[in-house]
């Protein structure tokens, strides 16, 4: 009778006799050893930023609808762009949508403020930062990225509308991002509010004449944007855009409903 060769399994592979290596995967993972500069390399920070998009979309998934509203992190309580970003929160909240923020202090802590008063949802999406920074006080959940670009994709995804108030680099970095993801059909649902006709005018005057007559934007282009003084106002564009989008919705499935009933099959589209 031959003697039975030792095996080891390792997952889907079967180790026979010379073959099975001197420590186990388990060994090798939680054993200690060997050099570390690996964390330092971009296919593990590859894998730490899929962490991070993992995890985001897991803790906002079940976000309901949601408008997000940016603004300057300098913004002092007390002060009139305060005070309107708790206006702002407050109304967007009262009318359904949760707040989302870039958790920070400023306009930010304002909309928080306002959305979480009015008893609506409060979210706040961290980012870290070279400086010690801690979520503002208002914030019913909150989300910190590693990666800014992480962060803008779960503003884009997690929300149907960007509400825009005074604000610096970061606050037109936003902007921009957002209206560009609309202006080249990447989002199709957004609604791009700025706050502060005083603040905005000067830069909205700029693209419709300047970047217009240059020809780097189109003629419907400034239309993308809308500005306001009003926090009804807001809640009110976001509305109505939301009513024509479900509208359009509707009429789109109306139409390949009556396409596939008359036999013509689906095009094939995703
Ligand atoms: C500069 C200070 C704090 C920075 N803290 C921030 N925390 C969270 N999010 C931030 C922060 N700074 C900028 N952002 C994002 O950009 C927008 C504001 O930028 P701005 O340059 O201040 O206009 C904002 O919407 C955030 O998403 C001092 O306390």
């Amino acid at each position: 009778m031959t003697e039975s060769r030792k095996i080891r399994r390792a997952g889907p592979l079967t180790y026979h006799g010379s073959a099975i290596p001197d420590t186990t995967t388990d060994q090798r993972l939680l054993d200690r050893r060997g050099p570390t500069d690996w964390v330092h390399t971009d296919p593990w920070r590859v894998m730490r930023i899929q962490s991070e998009f993992v995890e985001g979309f897991g803790l906002l998934s079940e976000v309901g609808r949601a408008v997000s509203v940016f603004g300057s992190a300098r913004t002092k309580p007390g002060t009139p762009n305060y005070a309107l970003g708790e206006r702002v929160g407050a109304r967007l909240a009262e009318a359904g949508y949760s707040v989302i923020t870039g958790g920070g202090p400023g306009t930010m802590e304002a909309a928080n403020k306002g959305a979480q008063e009015a008893g609506g949802h409060s979210i706040g999406l961290g980012i870290e930062l070279p400086f010690e920074q801690s979520l503002n006080g208002y914030i019913d959940m909150g989300v910190t990225f590693r990666y800014f670009f992480v962060r803008k994709t779960m503003f884009v995804k997690y929300s149907q509308a960007f509400v825009v108030l005074p604000g610096g680099f970061g606050t037109l970095d936003e902007l921009f991002e957002s209206v560009t993801l609309v202006q080249t059909g990447k989002v199709t649902r957004f609604p791009v509010v700025l706050v502060g006709s005083k603040f905005w005018g000067g830069l909205v005057d700029w693209v419709r004449s300047t970047l217009l007559d240059e020809g780097v934007i189109s003629p419907d282009d400034p239309d993308l944007i809308t500005v306001t003084d009003d926090p009804d106002e807001v809640v009110e564009i976001i509305r109505k855009a939301h009513v024509s989008l479900a509208r359009r919705d509707f009429e789109l499935e109306r139409v390949a409903e009556e396409g596939l009933a008359a036999g013509n099959g689906a095009n094939g589209a995703e």
